[in-house]
């Protein structure tokens, strides 16, 4: 656990960049660290390695004060990841993320073996090893850098905005390989981002820091959409508050119609069916005319409302189709059926 106990850090030109911040995370969980440009985001972040000190108050290490331990030793246990990934452009990627085991002495034989091992850990296929950064993309760069961080098996790991220098899509791939990674691992990470959208998907849970670096709400993101705490959170957190909240609604419990689906060359009285393969995978919906027309399908109960509801704006029948884990149907939810699963959503 990382403990921030009413830290100050005051800049030699007076600047105030974090304020008596207090907050915790949580040992195995992601703390996310949001708000805008200014509010102190990167230097509450290097103070927990001390890259910078604390000007006031103090940060704990599993109870232990970090200003007590040599910065040396301090960093072996917490890797970082920055933006851009920062990797050495004259070393290969297999010696880039070696970097930290040669630095601890390991022999080159076990510290490449791990470095080989991290590769494929972080999605990369293994004959990228004997490239320089520069022959890789931002996205392949960015998780050559986790895996630099994780070569030590740090319990820490300190994340500055690691995925705001690639394009969205590779950024959602990047955010999902976290994701993946730490549900095996299991670290302690704290993670920058200005990115709301980023914070919320990525935290168990989230810190909105103002400018002047004073914690406006520290919430996991359920309670943060449904409970801002006040004007500048509600503002933060953008319009489509109410839209976001719903990936947190579960769709178990949906009320599913199972006469709504049919065969190919079925019959309907039904404005829009939904013509379905003979192993139950959707093929898409019909109003009769011959031809199908496109659906939306999620996964019953493991999806959230949000996608149901994607999954209904995509169909022309305004309905959208649960599928299993495998992708065969399992029923259809009617537009009654989500207006009731949105209207307790509202009130819950
Ligand atoms: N070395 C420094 N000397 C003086 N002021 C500084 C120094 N480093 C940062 N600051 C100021 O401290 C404040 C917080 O900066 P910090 O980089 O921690 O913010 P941030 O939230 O990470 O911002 P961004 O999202 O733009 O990266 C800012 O006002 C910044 O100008």
């Amino acid at each position: 656990m990382i403990t921030f106990d009413a830290v100050t850090k005051r800049y030699p030109d007076g600047t105030v960049a974090v304020d008596h911040l207090s907050l915790e995370a949580p040992t195995g969980e992601i703390t996310v660290l949001v708000g805008p440009s200014g509010c102190g985001k990167t230097t509450s972040l290097r103070m927990i390695n001390r890259m910078i000190d604390a000007s006031e108050g103090q940060i704990l290490l599993d109870g232990v004060p970090v200003q007590g331990i040599d910065p040396p030793t301090l960093r072996r246990g917490i890797g970082y990841v920055i933006q851009q990934a920062g990797l050495f452009p004259h070393r290969k990627i297999v010696d880039n993320i070696a970097t930290v085991p040669f630095l601890l002495g390991w022999d080159k034989k076990k510290a490449r073996a791990r470095a080989m091992e991290l590769l494929e850990r972080v999605g990369l296929d293994p004959a990228m090893a004997g490239r320089y950064p520069f022959q890789l993309s931002g996205g392949q760069q960015q998780r050559v850098g986790v895996a630099r961080a994780l070569a030590a098996d740090p319990p820490v790991l300190l994340m500055d905005e690691p995925f705001s220098a690639v394009d969205p899509v590779v950024r959602t791939s990047l955010q999902d390989e976290l994701l993946r990674l730490q549900a095996e691992l299991n670290k302690t990470i704290v993670f920058v981002t200005h990115d709301i959208d980023e914070a919320i998907k990525l935290g168990d849970r989230v810190a909105v820091l103002r400018v002047g670096g004073r914690l406006a709400q520290l919430a996991d993101p359920k309670t943060l959409l449904s409970e801002p705490a006040d004007d500048f959170v509600r503002e933060f957190l953008g319009r489509d508050r109410g839209i976001r909240r719903l990936q947190f609604v579960s769709t178990e419990g949906l009320r599913l119609r199972t006469d709504l689906t049919m065969r190919e060359g079925g019959e309907s009285e039904e404005p829009w069916t939904l013509v379905v393969s003979e192993d139950g995978r959707p093929l898409g919906w019909t109003s009769g005319s011959g031809e199908l027309e496109p659906y939306g399908t999620f996964v019953y109960g493991r999806d959230s409302m949000r996608s149901a509801l994607d999954a209904a704006l995509l169909s022309p029948s305004g309905c959208s189709v649960a599928v299993d884990e495998e992708g065969r149907v399992v029923g259809v939810a009617g537009r009654q059926a989500l207006d009731e699963a949105l209207a307790e959503a509202a009130d819950g």
